[in-house]
């Protein structure tokens, strides 16, 4: 039984939380463009930077006094004592008994970290070792497929934190991926995922990675299922071994498909999937990158943990970054929050930032079982920049929502084509600039001089900018394993933080069982021929339509 099941989170009840309420009644009149014209000194207050990543907060609605409010509530919710107890392996995930230590992933060698009286960064590296290890003999062309040709593609099956995590990072380092060797990730199990990326491969010179913590998820199986069908239909049985490896926490399981534990890369319950990309789930990321950009990566990472645990909490990103989050999501009442990196390879960040997100914080209870009387995680989206300008930046310029946004932002770019890089950068500083100031009446008559009085009438409201609009901006001097390691640590810490205030367990995800449940017991009832009427009306109706359209494969 956990140690701290007896307390209940009633930070609601608190008297901190009261007066930011207070407080926002008292400051929602204020525009952004107002504090800005007020203190000059409004950047130099409001941003931080630490190896060339630069936060700047400065583009929100708060004050000093804001701040400190949100630095009291964090206090109220004993954010130091779950900070203490995250970084010393205690079991902070109370629902699963388990302690929570990625941390422990990105910490350098011959520094122990303990959980429950083991030296786990010893494991840590060990597994590590393992993994640079095999990387080098794939990328060296030691490890050959069965019919004794180098490895030239690798495929990584995996889904949720087994792929979203990997799929981003690899995405984001290709200037550092190898040329020869290439790394793919299927995840969905609609059958279109691997066919279309099986029908480009040689079955002689592909690797598969099957990656799965719990080496239970159907979806994952059936792909590594289908995939060495596929194989064996040029290698035996024999050469499974050479071509099938796994990462996982389940080694019976990893046994049981076939693959030889010989050929299994370890981590621990102390991972949770959505926070695994450092641990042997990185496994294709390290393959595509190599060891020494992989190390990198954790470096970041761990330059992070440093300052996360270390920065007092207004001086701090992930703390600030969640601080402002909260003063809006509770606060303000808002529903949503963008993430807009502007850099083609960070177009799947966002999607792993969601998963990370909506999956740790997308919960009713409190980490005791209690009921949440208030908001909680909000929906995170984003895609990237410009091309989120030309799709959906109406609705954050003109629209009616609160939409507070993240913008990432590379000072340099790996492909420098033609200054274009300079023409992203303005878009993405002009639209925070934009998205703050508004556009004044006055501004925009200026603008419509000359108008006949009627067309005025009409075009005048439509050339209107509310502005204070928030956005952080997350500036970095250049995409490297080292500053995305940083910037994605950036983000899980600041999720732990808002599941500290909001009194979650952020570590566990109940709520995505229960669709699994229900999708094992339709399966079967597909395919059987008496009139279905075991659903709603609605359920069953969708089983019979597709009785009646289906056409049987195989
Ligand atoms: O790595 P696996 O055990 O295959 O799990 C893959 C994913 O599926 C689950 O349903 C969870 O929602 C995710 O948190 C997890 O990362």
């Amino acid at each position: 039984m956990s140690p701290y099941v007896i307390r209940y989170h009633d930070i609601n009840a608190s008297p901190i939380w009261a007066r930011l309420h207070q407080h926002q009644r008292a400051t929602r009149h204020l525009h952004m463009r107002e504090l800005f014209e007020r203190d000059p000194e409004r950047f130099a207050r409001f941003h931080l930077e630490l190896d060339g990543l630069l936060l700047d907060y400065s583009k929100n609605r708060i004050t000093g006094r804001t701040l400190e409010l949100l630095v009291e509530l964090a206090d109220a919710a004993d954010l130091a004592g779950w900070m203490a107890r995250l970084k010393g392996g205690e079991r902070v995930n109370v629902s699963e008994n388990r302690a929570v230590l990625h941390t422990a992933l990105r910490s350098p060698r011959g520094v122990p970290v303990w959980c429950d009286g083991r030296d786990v960064s010893r494991d840590v590296h060990a597994v590590l070792d393992r993994m640079a290890a095999f990387c080098r003999r794939v990328r060296g062309g030691d490890w050959r497929g069965f019919s004794g040709r180098a490895i030239t593609d690798v495929v990584n099956l995996g889904i949720g934190g087994s792929d979203l995590g990997p799929l981003a990072v690899s995405e984001a380092l290709a200037p550092y991926a190898s040329p020869t060797l290439k790394v793919h990730y299927v995840s969905n199990v609609d059958g279109a995922h691997l066919a279309r990326t099986l029908e480009r491969l040689d079955p002689q010179t592909t690797l598969f990675v099957v990656a799965s913590k719990s080496f239970t998820t159907p979806e994952t199986l059936l792909n590594a299922e289908a995939a060495r069908a596929w194989f064996r239909r040029a290698g035996g049985e024999a050469d499974v071994a050479r071509h099938f490896v796994a990462v996982s926490s389940n080694a019976p399981a990893v046994r049981a498909f076939g693959i030889d534990p010989a050929n299994m890369f370890e981590f621990w319950d102390w991972v949770g999937g959505r926070y695994s990309t450092w641990s042997a789930i990185g496994l294709s990321l390290m393959l595509a990158i190599g060891p020494e950009h992989f190390a990198d990566f954790l470096a970041g990472g761990h330059a992070m943990d440093r300052h996360f645990f270390s920065a007092p909490f207004d001086a701090n990103m992930p703390v600030i970054l969640a601080l402002v989050g909260v003063w809006y999501n509770t606060f303000y009442g808002a529903h949503t929050h963008a993430i807009m990196p502007y850099d083609h390879g960070l177009r799947r960040f966002p999607a792993h930032i969601q998963q990370l997100d909506m999956e740790s914080n997308g919960k009713r209870v409190g980490r005791y079982g209690e009921r949440l009387d208030f908001d909680t995680g909000p929906v995170i989206w984003g895609e990237e920049g410009v091309n989120s300008q030309h799709a959906f930046f109406q609705l954050l310029h003109q629209g009616t929502r609160l939409v507070p946004s993240d913008f990432i932002v590379p000072m340099n770019s790996h492909y420098p084509v033609d200054g274009q890089h300079a023409v992203l950068v303005a878009n993405a500083f002009a639209q925070t600039e934009a998205l703050m100031r508004g556009k004044t009446e006055a501004e925009a008559l200026a603008e419509l001089a000359g108008l006949p009085g009627e067309a005025l009438d009409m075009l005048l409201p439509q050339k209107l900018f509310p502005g204070n609009q928030p956005s952080n901006t997350i500036a970095i001097d250049r995409l490297t394993p080292y500053s995305l390691g940083m910037l994605l640590a950036l983000y899980e810490h600041k999720v732990f933080v808002q599941g500290v205030i909001w009194g979650i367990n952020s570590f566990d995800q109940w709520g995505v069982e229960y669709g699994k449940q229900l999708a094992a017991r339709i399966l079967p009832q597909l395919s059987e021929a008496e009139p279905c009427l075991r659903h709603d009306a609605s359920t069953n109706g969708l089983i019979q339509f597709f009785r009646r359209h289906h056409e049987r494969q195989g």
